[in-house]
């Protein structure tokens, strides 16, 4: 599948524009602020439904209009697919597959893979572990339907478990059986999770420490570790022990919602021992581990956004990049970058076709 034009209307800086896309590779170059960013942003809306950069969707209107509309024509099996994203203040979001208005948008999740590879990735490594655990659930509920219902059941739980606790607290009250009707349900819901979870970093940390090296040449060892309170006792055991501490904090403390993931060079965090190159490189190894989890899984090759990722990185970097790039795996890139005659340079070297659009 692959996007053959872009169609916007009062999205972001864009009052009226339409676009025309390679097949294979797609450099969108120009000054900052031009808006390359908001092009992949627009791409990844017709995705996802949503932007990758701002969830306020007014805020993706144009300033000083109602509306925006977001059309894509994609080429798949020799088929022609049109999707419309739009959205109006004041009333839903929509969008369109064929025509054809979706009930719920997350039905469309799957219908466009795509990975996007974005200075905003930074928020995995620095951020807290609700990120890295968003990136997870993300990467194994878009081929797994029934986890990302476990995990939105296990969430609801734990909400209204804490709600008890809170009322607990303020009612200087405690009713332990009303409490076990959500630990009942919550045990084999957290291991169902926690099982899946750690089953999926055992196939998918190979492939990133993989990714790691060719990206580096592999100079520095690296690793991405599934941390769980799970692994040393089972959630009911756990709910049990830590039942006083959870009515002293009047929140559950322990559970898969504290589920992290561990990211060290070297043997020591990324966040405060990598170099801003390295830290670059292992998202770049993340999304690219990603994108062939998803390519082996998934019918189709995803569509893969590079938003200003050569930045920051040495020329050996750069050049280990282009060789992955080189490779079968991928399918239509978009790039963008801020320096036209390195993008050029760049692209020379990827045997493929290419288009370059000056924003
Ligand atoms: N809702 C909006 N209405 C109008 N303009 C907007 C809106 N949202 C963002 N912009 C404008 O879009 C521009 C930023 O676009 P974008 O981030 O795509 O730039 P870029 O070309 O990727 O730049 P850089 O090279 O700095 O990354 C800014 O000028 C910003 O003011």
């Amino acid at each position: 599948m692959y996007l053959k034009r872009l169609s916007l209307l009062n999205y972001k800086n864009f009052e009226a524009r339409e676009l025309q896309f390679d097949a294979k590779i797609n450099c969108l170059v120009g000054p900052n602020g031009v808006g390359k960013t908001n092009v992949l942003d627009a791409i990844y809306h017709l995705a996802f439904g949503k932007s990758y950069f701002n969830p306020v969707t007014t805020q993706n209107i144009r300033h000083g209009e109602e509306y925006f509309v977001i059309e894509g024509s994609f080429e798949k099996e020799n088929r022609q697919e049109t999707i419309v994203c739009s959205f109006k203040k004041g009333t839903k979001k929509v969008v369109k597959r064929n025509g054809k208005i979706y009930d719920r948008i997350s039905e469309h999740i799957g219908q466009v893979p795509l990975v996007i590879v974005s200075p905003a990735d930074r928020d995995l490594i620095v951020e807290g572990s609700d990120t890295r655990r968003k990136f997870l659930d993300g990467v194994i509920s878009q081929a797994d339907k029934a986890y990302l219902q476990d995990v939105l059941d296990y969430q609801q739980l734990i909400s209204q478990r804490n709600a008890l606790l809170k009322y607990f607290a303020a009612n200087h009250t405690f009713d332990r059986a009303s409490l076990e009707v959500y630990d009942l349900q919550l045990g084999p819901l957290g291991q169902r999770i926690h099982a899946r979870r750690k089953a999926f970093m055992e196939a998918f940390s190979p492939i990133f420490s993989a990714q790691y090296r060719a990206i580096s040449g592999g100079d520095e060892p690296v690793s991405l570790r599934y941390e769980s309170q799970l692994h040393e006792a089972p959630l009911e055991d756990l709910l049990k022990s830590g039942l006083d501490k959870d009515r002293m904090l009047q929140y559950t403390t322990q559970g898969v919602h504290k589920d992290d993931l561990g990211m060290e060079i070297e043997g020591h965090p990324i966040k405060k021992f990598g170099s801003q190159g390295q830290q670059k490189s292992f998202l770049i190894a993340l999304k690219f581990a990603q994108f062939q989890f998803m390519k082996a899984r998934l019918e189709g090759t995803p569509l893969l956004l590079l938003d200003d990722v050569f930045d920051k990185l040495d020329e050996h970097r750069v050049a280990h990049i282009v060789s992955l790039v080189n490779q079968e795996l991928f399918g239509q890139i978009f790039i963008s970058d801020t320096h036209a005659e390195r993008t050029e340079n760049i692209v020379r070297e990827i045997h493929q076709t290419y288009a370059f659009i000056a924003l």
